[in-house]
């Protein structure tokens, strides 16, 4: 049978393209190499790690601050092994509903590795060897996590977020290098099960990415968990024996910093993946950071082979994935889809969360841009106090002359729901104005969006 599409990888951006297509009147094929659909972030990546991030805060909260909402509890202990599997059954079910989905769409799934033979010819090498005769292509092979030169991952000591994910018993010391989402969130996720955690950061702040204020406030909480942060600290050296590991970082002052440790995680990025995609067999080439070069129609130099997802350049985020699948397919159909990469919101799932969409502070000052800043802290919010989430803010940034919302950040219970409401307005181009004069219910979080949004417009928040 020749297929209409074929998609390589089955990951956020991978499947949802397959569906899509599906829907537009397509025969459609994926092909993934692992035995289960869903890709890193299904498997060994978002959605486990959210399952440990909600299992650890119930224990966090159990140990620390049931008492005072008056629950006695005998002292709560850690059952490891049934949290783990817990994840693994989380992960099952949602890798089966892929699986679902695929079929509901009669999407015919081949497992296996797959390659070109040509551009119209996919290798599938798994149990058996096939080839699929397709008249499109579309790559979503995703990335790997990636490491420092002189780094050896031994997966045992020295672990990747993969490992994290598996681990056979909670660490006594985490040493993690990289101060990036993952390290934040799997610290977290230690931190709260009892482990001592440092986090060595090469930047001057965590969360390089993201608007300072973030940084500054996220800093503060995770101290309060306990977490060790070494900012601007140079890793040079990272050895392990049978049971520790030792790692070695240059301190601003020209010092040494030695920190020894039972498992290291290393989470200083991840690289696009295409080891052994046949990429010459079709002359498609990768760039310097090894990603697949695609025109604004995410179409490669081959015309017919489309690429998406972190296997090409911007945020290395799932839903940022899903949204090119989508466009993608609706290329491919002669429709005229459209992509706001400035409104891709980015999310950290510590406690508290942070989530942030838009222009950063740092952003709008390196291009001269005139605005205005409106923040209100969590602390001033009922809702807050009633559920005892006082720590956090959101800010709120505004074009100084028309009022537009160019940036909103938050740092706080919910922030990961609360910033498809800054989507909403920054893709209707609202005003901050426009914004405090909707109706927020009381009380919620989000009546910090609208106070935000009152003190950015003219510095006139009511509960402040
Ligand atoms: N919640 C989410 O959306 C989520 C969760 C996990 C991963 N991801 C994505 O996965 C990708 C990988 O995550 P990540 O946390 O590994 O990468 P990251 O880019 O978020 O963070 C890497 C961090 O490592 C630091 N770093 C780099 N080299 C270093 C060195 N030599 N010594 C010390 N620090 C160093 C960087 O400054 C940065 O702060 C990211 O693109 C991320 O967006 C997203």
């Amino acid at each position: 049978m020749k297929y209409d599409i074929t998609v390589i990888g089955s990951g956020p951006g991978g499947y949802v393209a397959a569906i899509r297509c599906a829907q537009l009147g397509m025969k459609v094929a994926i092909v993934e190499k692992y035995s289960t659909l869903g890709g890193t972030c299904l498997n060994v990546g978002c959605i486990p790690s959210k399952a440990l991030l909600d299992s650890s805060e119930h224990y966090h909260n159990a140990e620390h601050t049931f008492k005072e909402h008056g629950i006695d509890i005998p002292a709560p202990k850690v059952n490891f092994t049934q949290m783990i599997a817990r994840k693994g059954e989380v992960v099952k079910q949602n890798v089966e509903g892929i699986a679902y989905l695929m079929k509901k769409n009669k999407i015919d799934v081949f497992t296996g590795h797959g390659s070109f033979v040509n551009k119209n010819t996919i290798k599938v090498s798994g149990e058996k060897e096939e080839e699929i005769s397709t008249d499109k292509v579309i790559l979503a092979t995703g990335s790997k996590p990636t490491s420092l030169p002189f780094i050896e991952i031994d997966k045992k000591r020295v672990i990747t977020s993969t490992e994290a994910l598996v681990m056979k018993e909670v660490p006594k010391h985490l040493v993690i290098i990289g101060g990036g989402v993952i390290g934040l969130e799997l610290g977290s996720v230690y931190a709260r099960l009892g482990s001592e955690v440092s986090v060595v950061e090469y930047f001057d702040r965590i969360i390089p990415g993201m608007d300072s204020t973030m940084s500054k406030e996220l800093t503060k909480s995770l101290k309060k968990l306990g977490m060790k942060i070494y900012t601007k600290h140079k890793v040079t050296e990272v050895k392990s024996t049978a049971k520790t590991v030792t790692v070695k970082a240059d301190t601003p002052k020209g010092e040494v910093l030695e920190l020894k440790g039972d498992y290291c995680l290393v989470s200083v990025g991840r690289r696009a993946y295409t080891d052994k995609l046949g990429l010459e067999n079709v002359g498609i080439k990768t760039d310097k950071a090894g990603r697949i070069e695609t025109d604004d129609h995410l179409r490669t130099s081959v015309d017919n082979i489309y690429a998406i997802g972190d296997v090409v350049k911007g945020a290395m985020l799932a839903h940022k994935a899903e949204e090119e699948g989508v466009f993608v397919a609706e290329t491919i159909a002669g429709q005229k889809p459209h992509i706001n990469y400035n409104l891709i919101p980015g999310v950290v799932y510590t406690w508290p969360e942070v989530a942030g969409v838009g222009q950063t502070e740092e952003q709008l000052k390196e291009a001269g841009r005139a605005y205005k800043v409106g923040s209100f802290p969590y602390k001033a919010l009922g809702r807050a106090r009633a559920s005892m989430d006082t720590d956090g803010l959101v800010k709120v940034l505004a074009d100084k002359n028309t009022d537009e919302i160019l940036g909103l950040h938050i740092i706080g219970a919910r922030a990961a729901d609360m910033i498809a409401s800054g989507v909403t307005a920054m893709e209707f181009r609202a005003s901050a104005e426009d914004v405090s004069r909707m109706s927020h219910a009381h009380p919620t979080y989000m009546e910090a969006v609208k106070e935000a949004c009152l003190a950015a417009t003219d510095s006139r928040p009511i509960h402040m």
